[in-house]
């Protein structure tokens, strides 16, 4: 008798649940701009996105065919409203959320023009370093904003 019973297949998982999960990855620009008061610029970010109503520092996806500062480059003119004249690596963090996998990709603007506003109608505001840690910012964020206050002192 060489007829197989599905006996063995029902140790098998009947959806794909232990297998990899399909997860996305994502390479992100993020600027951090910092004004003459020595505030940073931070969003809010909407109810329906990813890491829903957590505060951000304003940035998003890299697009096919874009290098990173050109990403941010469209992205705080979309977002905030400002041109970056120049930017500088600050950091770059791996982060997997589970439902998401993101590279930050981190820069600190050196150099702007016009007032950043959140031009999406989200919530924006300039903050002192020393507060940064009392807004609720995504997990990936904690090394930068630890970052920007040891260089501060705080
Ligand atoms: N912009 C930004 N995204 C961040 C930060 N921290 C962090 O984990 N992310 C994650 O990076 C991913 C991409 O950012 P995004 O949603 O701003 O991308 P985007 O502007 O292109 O948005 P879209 O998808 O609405 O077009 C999101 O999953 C977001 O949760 C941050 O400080 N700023
Ligand atoms: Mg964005």
């Amino acid at each position: 008798m060489s007829t197989k019973l599905p006996v063995a297949a029902s140790n098998q998982p009947v959806s794909n649940k232990s297998a990899p999960a399909a997860q996305s990855k994502v390479l992100v620009a993020v600027g951090v701009i910092e004004n003459s008061r020595g505030e940073i610029f931070i969003c809010r970010r909407g109810a329906s996105q990813h890491q829903a109503n957590k505060w951000e520092f304003p940035g998003g996806k890299v697009e096919a065919g874009e290098n990173v500062a050109q990403a941010l480059a469209r992205e705080l003119a979309e977002e905030a409203g400002i041109v970056v004249q120049a930017c500088q690596p600050l950091m770059q963090i791996e982060h997997d959320y589970g439902d998401k996998h993101v590279t930050l990709a981190i820069r600190k603007v050196t150099a702007f023009s016009g007032e950043p506003r959140g031009l999406e109608g989200q919530p924006s505001r300039w903050v002192p370093i020393s507060e940064l840690s009392q807004y609720d910012f995504p997990a990936a964020n904690s090394p930068i904003v630890d970052m920007l206050q040891t260089e501060a002192g705080n």
